[in-house]
């Protein structure tokens, strides 16, 4: 449930009630539209039409204005009127200079929010960094409360769940000591959308339920709404259905609080994908035909697609299911984006499923024997030592049903006819494919906590060179390595920097720089085993983890590196050839010794031994004390 409804509050004003139903502009102080934000939570429907009232009175000094806008801005987005909050930020875009500190906070705190409703996530990281920030003067300020809580789910969007979750379990502490149910609230539900997020769906409820108490008890409408739609989410995916459909229920009904129903999408996509979990097809389809015609984001409606197609499937229409999916595939290839994630290639298990109906037994098999590598390929990129592990059990015990298989199917043909092996051989391609299915349904489970779609494939990748990024890597060592297998027989580190670069980019451009960057992160890539991580850290520096790796191994590693970066020629358009070197810090941790994994000084010793290359000359390695 990682879509903002931004809200803010302050202790009630005596004017309040009367400040969001009196409509006469010349009637509010300035004051009062600064205080204007609890109204905004407690009737936002006509605290926006008083704001837009006053907003067309011209007579207000400046501050009194930017109030004005912001709250305007405030209201907007929390009734989701997303054009209108758009056109409101530009127009007071212009005052920045007469901002207050509060005023810029929240003002950047609008946009950062607006920036992750629009999937510029980066942008919104910035921006919210800055607002928090600005805000910090007082941290017990709402501004500062809702611009740590965007920022949170930045980081949750961006793949960063560790630092999500520090953040805000880091804000809850301080927090809750200023026992504000309101903060409370807009605490426990970013924890319980980050652990959401992060597949601890237990958890995740936990978090909410405290939230709807404390929403429920200051009756904060959108935040009561947004809450049991969490709740319906968390408890779909753990396959809860009928509590998950009580919940979307509660949500219709707490939706009451804006006439803008935009949000209804979001309702009827959820309870039209649940009852198509739960297996009632017949009121699934009729559900998901009420949630296309509400005409929701277009990956949403292949979603919806996809799940018609296997429910009309389940009640044997399959002219219908395959109609579905070729609606759900005309969707995928309109956006390249999600080109070969896991939505798009389930469309050849669906299609899989579809031959096997229509008796097209060979194909159905091809379908499925396609989804299955690609589905591993694409795991393989997300290059995850626990991702590796699982997919090994599951080739195992896929193995073991095919074996198993095999065997059924000897013996069967000693004793059957020609004619009789023939369906036989038909069950047994049915019978295997259900084995992959059933492997790879196990996986999906594992996976099914990563659902940012492309934002999530988007931020593990840098842009330049395609290699991991920074923020991967962190979250790579801490959950996969140090986290998941504290055991490991070894570890290196390699810590790696182009030498003289910036030489190469004053003198031949930085475009030709940006090549030498591509090529020799292509170069040490290729130089690296399937298990091994590397990432850009930033400029011309690289990282690289070897995980169950002798220190002697590391060094051969490190050597090999060296190599083929420096016999690689650069050959540019303008005719320069050139070659260039590189120097390497190697750090290794060695298990037998007891001592724990300690990531931040691994990574120092592997930097203090990258620089030590440097000054003892470059394009060469050195292994730490
Ligand atoms: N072309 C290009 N240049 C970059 C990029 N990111 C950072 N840089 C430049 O990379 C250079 C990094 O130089 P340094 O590593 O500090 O120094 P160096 O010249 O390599 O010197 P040594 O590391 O001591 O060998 C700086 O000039 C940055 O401006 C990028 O994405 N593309």
């Amino acid at each position: 449930m990682l879509f903002s409804l931004s809200f803010s509050v302050s202790a009630i004003p005596e004017t309040e009630a009367t400040a969001a139903s009196d409509t006469t502009p010349g009637a509010i102080s300035e004051n009062a539209l600064r205080d204007f934000e609890e109204s905004i939570f407690l009737h936002p429907q006509q605290t926006y039409r008083k704001l837009v009232t006053l907003a067309q009175a011209n007579d207000f000094s400046n501050e009194g204005r930017v109030w004005l806008l912001l709250r305007k801005a405030q209201s907007e987005n929390v009734l989701t009127l997303y054009k209108e909050m758009d056109a409101t930020l530009v127009t007071v875009a212009p005052l920045a200079n007469v901002m207050t500190n509060e005023q810029h906070a929240l003002w950047l705190y609008l946009q950062g929010s607006r920036m992750h409703q629009t999937g510029n996530i980066s942008g919104a990281i910035d921006t919210l960094k800055y607002a928090v920030e600005v805000a910090k003067e007082n941290t017990n300020s709402t501004i500062y409360v809702l611009a740590i809580r965007e920022l949170g789910y930045g980081f949750a969007l961006s793949g960063d769940y560790y630092r999500a979750t520090l953040i805000l379990q880091d804000a809850y502490k301080n927090l809750v000591t200023l026992n504000n149910p309101f903060f409370n609230g807009l605490l426990e539900e970013s924890l319980g959308d980050t652990y959401n997020y992060l597949g601890n769906y237990t958890k995740a409820i936990e978090y909410y339920e405290g939230a709807l108490t404390f929403f429920e008890s200051i009756g904060y409408q959108p935040h009561v709404a947004s809450t049991l739609l969490g709740l319906a989410m968390v408890n779909r995916k753990l396959e809860s259905w009928d509590d998950a459909l009580s919940y979307f229920n509660r949500y219709e009904i707490a939706l009451s609080f804006t006439d803008n129903h935009s949000e209804n999408f979001y309702l009827h996509y959820g309870r039209a994908m649940t009852m198509a979990e739960k297996g009632e097809c017949n009121l699934a389809i009729g559900a998901i035909d009420d949630a296309l015609s509400l005409s929701g984001p277009i990956d949403y409606n292949a979603e919806l697609y996809k799940k018609r197609a296997l429910c009309n499937l389940t009640l044997d229409n399959l002219s219908a299911a395959k109609q579905d999916l070729s609606k759900a595939r005309t969707i995928f290839n309109g956006i390249e984006a999600l080109h070969n994630t896991q939505w798009h290639l389930e469309l050849d298990y669906i299609a899989g499923l579809v031959a096997f109906k229509d008796n097209r037994f060979e194909q159905a098999f091809e379908y499925i024997h396609m989804y299955y590598k690609d589905f591993l390929e694409l795991q393989r990129l997300n290059n995850s030592e626990y991702v590796t592990q699982v997919q090994a059990t599951m080739e195992a015990e896929r193995k073991d049903k095919e074996i198993a298989l095999l065997k059924q199917q000897t013996q069967l043909q000693a004793v059957t006819a020609r004619e009789q092996s023939l369906k036989v051989r038909q069950k047994n391609m049915m019978l295997s494919g259900v084995a992959l299915i059933f492997a790879l349904l196990l996986i999906f489970v594992i996976f099914q906590n990563k659902n940012a779609k492309k934002l999530l494939a988007l931020s593990i990748r840098d842009e330049l060179t395609g290699l991991h990024n920074r923020r991967y890597f962190f979250d790579y060592f801490e959950n996969n390595l140090v986290k998941l297998n504290p055991n490991h027989v070894g570890l290196a580190l390699i810590s790696f920097d182009i030498d003289n670069f910036k030489h190469i980019n004053d003198n031949l451009g930085h475009h030709v720089g940006d090549e030498v960057i591509k090529t020799v992160a292509q170069t040490a890539a290729n130089t690296l085993r399937t298990n091994d991580v590397i990432a850009r850290i930033g400029g011309d520096e690289f990282i690289i983890a070897l995980p169950r790796t002798t220190l002697l191994q590391a060094k051969e590693i490190a050597k090999r590196i060296l190599e083929n970066i420096r016999s690689h020629r650069f050959i540019t358009k303008e005719g320069a050839d050139f070659s260039v070197t590189a120097s390497l810090g190697v750090a290794y941790h060695d298990q037998n010794k007891f001592i724990a994994l300690d990531v931040k000084s691994l990574m120092e010793s592997a930097d203090t031994a990258l620089y030590q290359s440097k000054r003892a000359g470059k394009n060469r390695f050195t292994v730490a004390a």
